[in-house]
C-alpha cells in the first residue's frame, strides 16, 4: 500500500472507533483480517497513525477546527509526524484508493495560518472536563503533564530474577536496541520509534518463551520493589488479574514464602497459570473466587498488595482511545470500586502488617484523598512513606518529582519517563 491507501485506512478505522464505540485495538485487528492484502508495514503504519491521531486528538482537532476521523489522521501524518503539506498532498494525489485532496481551508489550517488560542486542555490533549482534575494534581506543569501521556510509550521488560540476570537478557536482546532502564534494577527499555516506526515484537523471542523477562513498564516495576515482598512472608496480591505484579513480588520473594494471588473476576486471572509456569514462579496460590475464599487468610498477611481497579489515567500513552471513553460516571465508579477494595482486602492484613495500594492513574481522587478517605475510616492504620523506602531501596536515583505530605509518590512519563504510577503505603497498628 502506499501512503494514501494507508491513510484512507486509519481514516475508516478511526471512523469506526468513533462511531460504534469500539476499542482501538479490536477496530485495528478487525480492519487487518478484512483486507487480507495489507503487508505487516502496512499494518504498522495505520496502527501509528490511529494511535497518534487519538494521542493528540484535542489538540490536533483545534488546529484543524474538525475533529472528524479526516482532519486528525491527516494532521497527524502533516504534523504529528513532521511529513508536512506537500507529502501529505502527494500522498493523496498519488493513490487512487487515497482520501480526497486537500481543500483550501485544510491546507490554510495546517499551514498554521490561523491566529489560533488553544485552550490549556487543548494543548495538553486532556478531555476538557477533566482538566480541573489534572490542574489539581499538576499545577504549573499540568500542560507538560498532558502532552506527555499524548507520546509514545516504550516498550519496557522486567527481567526475571528467578531465571535470568539482566546482562544475559540484554544480550539476548542486543538487536533491538535494548539497554537498560533509567530506574529499575531489573528493568530494560527499548525506547519509542517515531512515524512509521515499528517496535520489535518480544513476545516472539527465545528469551520470552522460556521466561527470562517479562513485559512491564517501569512504573510497575518500581511498585513491586517499594512493597518489598521478602523471602518468607505471607503476602496477598487482591487484584491480581493477569498476573503482572505476582510475578514480580515472587521474584522479590525468590519463591520463598507463600503469595496468594487473588482477583473478583475469574476470567481476569485465567491467564496466569501460565505465566506462572513460564517465569518458574513457584510459590503461588492461585485463589478463583468461584471456588475458594480467602477466609482463612484474615489479620494473617505480612503484605497485601492492591493493584486497584482505576480509570488508567496514568497509561494514556498505551490506551490512547481510553482517554476520550472516560466520563465523570465512569470516574466515580471507579473511585468507589476502589473504597470498597481497600476496605476488603485491609482485612487481610496481619496487625504490624503493611498494605500496599497502587493505581495507574494520575488523578487525585483516585490516589492521594482515597489514601486520606482509608486513614479516616481505618483509625489501626497508619500511613508509610513510600518515599522513604525509595530512598532507602533506590539510593543513587533521583527522587520523584511529586511526593505528597505523608509520602506517596507519583511517577509520570513527563517527570519518570514511565506510566503514570501512584503508590501509597499502610501499616496496621500491632496490638
Ligand atoms: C489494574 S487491574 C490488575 C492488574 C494486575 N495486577 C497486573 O499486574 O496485571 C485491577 C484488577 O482489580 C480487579 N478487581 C476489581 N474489583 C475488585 C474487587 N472488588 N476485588 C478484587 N479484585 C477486584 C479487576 O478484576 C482487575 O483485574
Amino acid at each position: 500500500m502506499k501512503d494514501g491507501g494507508r491513510l484512507a485506512a486509519a481514516i475508516e478505522v478511526l471512523t469506526e472507533i468513533e462511531s460504534r464505540h469500539r476499542p482501538a485495538q479490536v477496530a485495528l485487528k478487525d480492519w487487518g483480517n478484512s483486507h487480507r492484502f495489507a503487508g505487516s508495514g502496512d499494518r504498522t503504519a495505520i496502527g501509528n497513525l490511529v494511535f497518534d491521531a487519538l494521542r493528540n486528538r484535542a489538540s490536533l482537532a483545534a488546529r484543524m477546527a474538525s475533529d472528524l476521523p479526516r482532519a486528525i489522521t491527516l494532521a497527524t501524518y502533516a504534523i504529528t509526524w513532521q511529513k508536512g503539506i506537500e507529502a501529505l498532498s502527494d500522498a493523496l494525489v498519488q493513490d487512487r484508493h487515497a482520501p480526497e485532496e486537500l481543500t483550501e481551508e485544510e491546507i490554510a489550517r495546517l499551514e498554521d495560518s490561523f491566529d489560533l488560542e488553544m485552550s490549556a486542555s487543548d494543548r495538553a490533549d486532556v478531555p476538557e472536563w477533566l482538566w480541573p482534575e489534572f490542574v489539581a494534581a499538576f499545577n504549573d506543569s499540568a500542560v507538560e503533564e498532558g502532552r506527555a501521556l499524548a507520546t509514545r510509550a516504550p516498550v519496557d521488560l522486567r527481567t526475571n530474577t528467578l531465571k535470568a540476570d539482566r546482562e544475559k537478557v540484554l544480550k539476548r536482546l542486543s538487536h533491538t536496541g535494548a539497554v537498560v532502564a533509567g530506574i529499575s534494577p531489573e528493568g530494560i527499555r527499548i525506547e519509542a520509534k517515531p512515524g512509521l516506526g515499528r517496535m520489535p515484537h518480544v513476545q516472539a523471542e527465545e528469551g520470552y518463551r522460556k521466561g527470562w523477562f517479562e513485559l512491564q513498564d517501569e512504573a510497575s516495576q518500581l511498585a513491586a520493589i517499594l512493597a518489598q515482598a521478602s523471602q518468607g512472608e505471607q503476602v496477598l496480591d487482591y487484584c491480581a488479574g493477569g498476573g503482572g505484579k505476582t510475578l514480580a513480588l515472587a521474584a522479590s520473594m525468590q519463591n520463598r514464602g507463600q503469595l496468594y494471588a487473588y482477583d473478583a473476576d475469574r476470567l481476569r486471572l485465567a491467564p496466569i497459570h501460565e505465566r506462572l509456569q513460564r517465569a518458574g514462579a513457584r510459590n503461588i496460590q492461585v485463589r478463583d473466587p468461584a471456588s475458594t475464599t480467602l477466609a482463612d487468610l484474615e489479620g494473617q498477611m505480612d503484605l497485601v498488595f492492591i493493584d486497584a481497579p482505576c480509570t488508567g489515567t496514568g497509561v494514556w500513552r498505551r490506551r490512547p482511545d481510553s482517554k476520550w471513553r472516560l466520563t465523570d460516571k465512569s470516574l466515580a465508579a471507579r473511585v468507589e470500586d476502589q473504597q470498597h477494595v481497600l476496605q476488603n482486602a485491609s482485612r487481610y492484613v496481619k496487625p504490624g502488617g503493611r498494605m500496599v495500594y497502587v493505581t495507574c492513574s494520575v488523578l487525585p481522587r483516585e490516589n492521594q484523598e482515597q489514601v486520606k478517605w482509608f486513614l479516616g475510616e481505618n483509625r489501626d492504620f497508619e500511613s508509610r512513606s513510600v518515599i522513604d523506602s525509595w530512598n532507602k531501596l533506590l539510593p543513587s536515583r533521583p527522587q520523584p518529582k511529586y511526593v505528597s505530605e505523608r509520602g506517596e509518590i507519583l511517577l509520570t512519563p513527563a517527570s519518570t519517563g514511565t506510566d503514570g504510577f501512584f503508590v501509597a503505603m499502610f501499616e496496621r497498628a500491632a496490638p
